[in-house]
């Protein structure tokens, strides 16, 4: 099976051409490629697949073989895949994904792509929608035990669910610790990808984050997009936000008008492969 490894801002993945190749079980595939140490390597699986609906369709899978319906880093990848790889010549491209179906534009400079603009699409938060437990409209900066100690969380879905706490130094966190609990808290039915951010001015964040089914991972696109959604909500930044992670930059731009979120960064290949 031919692959080829992506990453965005170091979140990585192992990238299938569906078009071309048969995955029969994918939660299994991505538990066996994903191990860093007897498989590729990378933060999950993601298949490319033919779509009615739009260009292509985006399959994702975390680390632990759970599937999400989202991945922000992963989709700016598929884009620069079918497009490098000669799937297409647009380069503006419609991605199917568990989501819905998202809309993103090529920037490409020499014949390379050096980066993508993704339509996030609208961020939810209904609680039953995220979903998280809670009878309120929406759960903004409300307390909450995790290991004994409290903190105010935002919740916000981009397609799957999201935690946002804001903390005084993203460094101090012992996320190898606290992650898991909220990963695992009984208010998320689903579990939870938990980002925590420090507010460096109205228009830059830092963010940590720990993704469902893969643990830290160096950056999460739908977890940025979620934060900076999160601090417009607590009133703390701007509409347009550099969002730096552990793995790079994304911009992360809400506007007010349409209710949607756009997210521009960089999407590079690592290299091809072929499994044995
Ligand atoms: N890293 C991704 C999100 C991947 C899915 C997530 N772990 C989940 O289970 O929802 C991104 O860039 O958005």
């Amino acid at each position: 099976m031919k692959f080829t490894k992506m990453q965005g801002c170091g979140n990585d993945y192992v990238y299938v051409n569906c078009l071309r190749e048969k995955v029969d079980n994918p939660p299994e595939l991505a538990i066996a490629v994903s191990d860093r140490h007897f498989g590729i390597g990378s933060d999950g699986l993601i298949l490319i697949k033919a779509s009615d609906k739009a260009d292509f369709m985006m399959d994702m899978y975390n680390a632990d073989g759970s599937s999400s319906a989202m991945c922000g880093n992963g989709i700016r990848c598929v884009a620069k895949y079918v497009y490098d790889y000669g799937l297409t010549k647009e380069k503006n491209i419609s991605i199917e994904t568990g989501a819905g179906i998202k809309y993103l534009k090529l920037a490409v400079e020499d014949g390379r792509v050096a980066e993508v603009t993704v339509d996030m699409g609208h961020p939810i938060t209904r609680p039953a929608l995220i979903p998280v437990k809670g009878e309120e409209e929406r759960i903004i900066a409300k307390p909450i035990k995790v290991g004994g100690e409290e903190y105010k969380v935002t919740c916000v879905s981009m397609g799957n669910p999201h935690a946002v706490v804001f903390v005084e130094d993203t460094k101090k966190v012992e996320i190898e610790k606290t992650g898991p609990l909220f990963e695992h808290h009984e208010w998320f039915p689903e579990r939870t990808n938990t980002e925590f951010i420090h507010v460096v001015d109205r228009n830059n964040i830092d963010m940590r984050v720990w993704e469902r089914g893969s643990g830290e991972t160096l950056a999460c696109g739908t977890g940025a997009c979620a934060s900076v959604y999160a601090c417009i909500l607590n009133g703390l930044t701007e509409d347009e936000v550099k969002v730096k992670l552990l793995g790079g930059e994304l911009i992360v731009r809400y506007d007010r008008e349409k209710d949607l979120i756009f997210m521009t960064g960089p999407a590079v290949t690592v290299f091809d492969g072929e499994l044995l």
